[in-house]
């Protein structure tokens, strides 16, 4: 079995995840060599100055000629032109993977380009913050998280195998389901709530008869963890958007349709469907709460240990 060690890895995109990357595959010996590109002149500076690599180039081809694994980390947007860049330089029998929040349109933009003697194995580590760039990222991001894998039907289930030995080594847990499945998934519990909080955000900024400083000033808890998330890079949820836009818009369909059962519950006085609903939503959250309390409940494991609840008993 594999122990997740490539003798060189090159990270194309050294923002949060990439840096995270770097961090973590450093501090558990997972490279002999680790190569970073990214297109700034200036982020690449910034990586080199923290020590990020061993290598460095705004070059992504010369980056992969020599890794035996190859992480994309950038904008889901970019990956199509990323794939084309690295594709004639990749060394055979090299597994290229990504983290894009998106896996359907990933796949669609980089397969075509890659040659049949790369393993393409798509990945997306269920693991961030509102930050980006390469100041960002941290060597635990990853600890006791998801990461998820979309392989394709043709894809050789020993470089899976290599692949997640490596993540595993990162400290997450592996899963794997088809694109689709993924990106439907990932559009209700990620994607939807990014955009609300950008727009609850965006309502508040916009309100002329609340002044913005009160918006500060009195920002109770719940809009300030709105906030976070409205905080995220603009960049990186543009694509999301764009690149998940079916699953995107199914859920918020569904989204609209219970917020205006919702609305008609306040404006008909109805105080049992009011109450029945957050009952119902307390219970979910009682039940995220006790799964992430089990030693492999990998999500909001890290948090609840740094963060227990308060008062909130088992339903
Ligand atoms: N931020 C988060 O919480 C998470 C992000 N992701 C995914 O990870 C990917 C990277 O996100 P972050 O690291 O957060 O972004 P970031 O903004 O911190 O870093 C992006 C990096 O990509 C580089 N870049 C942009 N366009 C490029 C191009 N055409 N060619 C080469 N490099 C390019 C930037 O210079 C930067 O180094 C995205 O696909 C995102 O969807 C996945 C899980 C969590
Ligand atoms: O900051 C947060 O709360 C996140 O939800 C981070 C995140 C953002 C995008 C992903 O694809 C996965 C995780």
């Amino acid at each position: 079995m594999s122990d997740g060690h490539f003798p060189t890895i090159a990270l194309i995109g050294i923002g949060l995840i990439g840096s995270s990357l770097a961090r973590v595959v450093r501090r558990e010996g997972l490279a002999d060599r680790i190569v970073v590109s990214t297109r700034s002149a200036d982020t690449l500076k910034r990586a080199e100055e923290l020590g990020l690599g061993d290598a460095y180039t705004t070059d992504a081809a010369e980056a992969v000629q020599d890794a035996d694994l190859v992480i994309v980390s950038v904008p889901v947007g970019a990956s199509g032109d990323v794939a084309r860049t690295i594709a004639p330089a990749l060394k055979a029998g090299a597994i290229v993977s990504d983290v894009g929040s998106t896996k359907a349109s990933v796949i669609a933009q980089m397969a075509p380009e890659l040659p049949d003697t790369v393993h393409f194995i798509p990945g997306h580590p269920l693991a961030g913050t509102e930050k980006s760039g390469p100041d960002s990222g941290f060597a635990e991001l990853f600890e006791n998280r998801w990461c998820i894998f979309t392989p394709l039907p043709e894809t050789d289930p020993a470089a899976l195998e290599k692949l997640s030995a490596f993540w595993r080594a990162c400290g997450a847990n592996i899963d794997t389901m088809d694109p689709e499945h993924h990106d439907k998934v990932l559009a209700i519990v990620s994607h939807l709530p990014h955009i609300i909080a950008y727009n609850i955000v965006g309502t508040a900024d916009d309100l002329q008869t609340v002044t913005k400083s009160e918006v500060i000033k009195y920002s109770a808890s719940g809009f300030r963890d709105f906030t976070r998330l409205a905080a995220s890079d603009p960049t990186m949820w543009r694509d999301v958007c764009l690149y998940n836009r079916e699953a995107i818009l199914e859920m918020l369909a569904r989204f609209s349709e219970d917020l205006f059962f919702l609305q008609r519950a306040i404006r008909w006085g109805d105080g049992e469907k009011l109450f029945d609903l957050f009952s119902r939503t307390r219970d979910v959250r009682r039940s995220i709460i006790e799964a992430g309390q089990e030693v492999n409940a990998p999500d909001f494991g890290r948090q609840v240990a740094a963060h227990p609840e308060k008062g909130s008993k088992p339903a």
